[in-house]
C-alpha cells in the first residue's frame, strides 16, 4: 500500500491525499461503507461502483464466526467471495467481539467469548486475528486491540492500553503477508497523557497507518474532537489516518479538519433500513405519515438515481409495506449523500474553502454552530 498527501489544507490539519492498494486508488478523505457479512447491507457490487465507493469494510469477527475464513480462503479471498473489485479494510474483532460476542474473559493471551450467533465458545488473539484477516485477504488490516469501553476507570484504561500495545507488537510479528498492509490502533479513552503515550508507543512499532480507537462509543462528541486534537498531530503526516466508527455528516467534517483521512461507519445505511435519509436540508424520517402524499423526491437537490425517478410517497409506501425495494432506495440514497460530501470536502481541500463548505453545510443541515 502506498499513500500520497496530494495537498495540506492552509487554515485546517485537512489533507487531500491518495491510498494506492492492489484493487485501486482510494482518493482521501474517504468514507467507507460498511460490509460487515460481505456485503453492504442490500447493495449489490456494481451499485457501490455506480455510488463511487473504492473501499469498504469487513469484520474479522463475524466472518470467521459465519461463513468461516477458512471457507472464504477456498473462495479466493473475500474479494472474489463477494465479487468486490474495489479495496477492503478489515476490522480485527477488538470491537465486535466487546460489543456483540458475550465476553467471557480477556487475558494476556487472547479473548474467549460467546458467539452472538450460536451461543458457541470461542478464543480469539493477536495471532489468530492476523491469521484470519490473512485468509480473508483484504488490502488493509486492523491490529487485534480492545476498544475500552466508556467511560472506564484511568486504571482500567492504562492496563488495557498497555495490554493493546503488548497485542499491536504480537499482531506485527506475526503478519507476514507483505501485500495486506497492517494498520495500528492508538486508544487511550479520554485520558489526554495515556492517549499521548499510546500514540508514542504505537508509532514506534512502525505500521503503514494509524487508527484513532476507542471513540464514537458512546462519548459526547465535543470530547471526542478533543481527543483528536491533541492525538492527530502525534501521527505521521505521511501514513493514513483512520477514525474508527464514525460518520454522522457533522462527525466527517469535524474529524477531516483535524487531520482525519480515512472513516467508516454503520450509521447511514443502518438509518437507511430504518426508514430515515439524509437530506442537505437535515435528516428526514420518510416512514412518517405526512409523506404520505408527498411526491416530491427524498431530497430535491439530490442528484442520485433514487431521487431522480422515485418519490417519499412511494418509498414510504415501499417500507411500510416491508418491500425490500424501499431498503435499497433509502440504502442507496444515503451512501450517495455520504460519498457526495466527502467528495465536497476533497474538492474543498484542493480550493482551500473547506471551512467555507462546513459553515455553509451545517446552516442549512441544522447543526447549530457550537
Ligand atoms: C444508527 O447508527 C448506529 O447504529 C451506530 C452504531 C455504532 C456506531 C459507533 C461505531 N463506533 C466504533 N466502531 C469502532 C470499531 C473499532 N474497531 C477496533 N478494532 N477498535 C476500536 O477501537 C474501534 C472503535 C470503534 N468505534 C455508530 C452508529
Ligand atoms: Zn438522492
Amino acid at each position: 500500500m502506498k499513500f500520497e498527501v496530494i495537498k495540506f489544507s492552509e487554515k485546517t490539519r485537512a489533507r487531500r491525499g491518495k491510498i494506492f492498494t492492489f484493487h485501486g486508488e482510494i482518493d482521501t478523505p474517504v468514507f467507507m461503507p460498511v460490509g460487515t457479512q460481505a456485503s453492504v447491507k442490500t447493495m449489490a457490487p456494481h451499485e457501490l461502483e455506480e455510488l463511487g465507493a473504492k473501499i469498504i469494510l469487513g469484520n474479522t469477527y463475524h466472518l470467521y464466526l459465519r461463513p468461516g475464513h477458512k471457507l472464504i480462503e477456498e473462495a479466493g479471498g473475500l474479494h472474489k467471495f463477494m465479487n468486490w473489485r474495489g479495496s477492503i479494510l478489515t476490522d480485527s474483532g477488538g470491537y465486535q467481539v466487546f460489543s456483540l460476542g458475550e465476553l467471557r474473559e480477556i487475558r494476556e493471551e487472547g479473548v474467549t467469548f460467546r458467539s452472538h450467533i450460536d451461543g458457541s465458545i470461542h478464543f480469539i488473539s493477536p495471532e489468530i486475528s492476523i491469521e484470519i484477516q490473512n485468509s480473508l485477504g483484504a488490502d488493509i488490516i486492523m491490529c487485534f486491540d480492545e476498544c475500552i469501553p466508556y467511560p472506564s476507570t484511568y486504571e482500567y484504561v492504562k492496563n488495557s492500553v498497555e495490554r493493546t500495545t503488548r497485542w499491536a507488537q504480537r499482531c506485527k510479528k506475526h503478519h507476514k503477508k507483505s501485500e495486506q498492509a497492517l494498520f495500528g490502533i492508538v486508544q487511550g479513552g479520554l485520558f489526554e497523557e495515556l492517549r499521548k503515550k499510546s500514540a508514542k508507543d504505537i508509532t514506534d512499532l512502525d505500521f503503514e497507518g494509524y487508527a484513532v480507537g476507542g471513540l464514537s462509543v458512546g462519548e459526547p462528541k465535543q470530547e471526542m474532537y478533543k481527543v483528536l486534537d491533541y492525538t492527530v498531530p502525534l501521527l505521521p503526516e505521511n501514513k493514513p489516518r483512520y477514525l474508527m466508527g464514525v460518520g454522522s455528516p457533522d462527525a466527517l467534517f469535524e474529524g477531516v479538519i483535524r487531520g482525519i483521512d480515512m472513516f467508516d461507519c454503520v450509521l447511514p445505511t443502518r438509518i437507511a433500513r430504518h426508514g430515515t435519509v439524509f437530506t442537505k436540508k437535515g435528516k428526514l424520517v420518510v416512514r412518517n405519515a405526512k409523506y404520505a402524499k408527498d411526491f416530491s423526491p427524498l431530497d430535491p437537490e439530490c442528484d442520485c438515481y433514487v431521487c431522480k425517478n422515485f418519490s417519499r410517497a412511494y418509498i414510504r409506501h415501499l417500507l411500510n409495506a416491508g418491500e425490500i425495494l424501499g431498503l435499497r432506495l433509502t440504502t442507496y440514497h444515503n451512501l450517495h449523500f455520504l460519498l457526495k460530501i466527502m467528495e465536497e470536502i476533497r474538492k474543498a481541500i484542493e480550493g482551500d474553502y473547506l471551512l467555507e463548505l462546513k459553515e455553509e453545510f451545517f446552516k442549512k443541515f441544522g447543526y447549530e454552530d457550537e
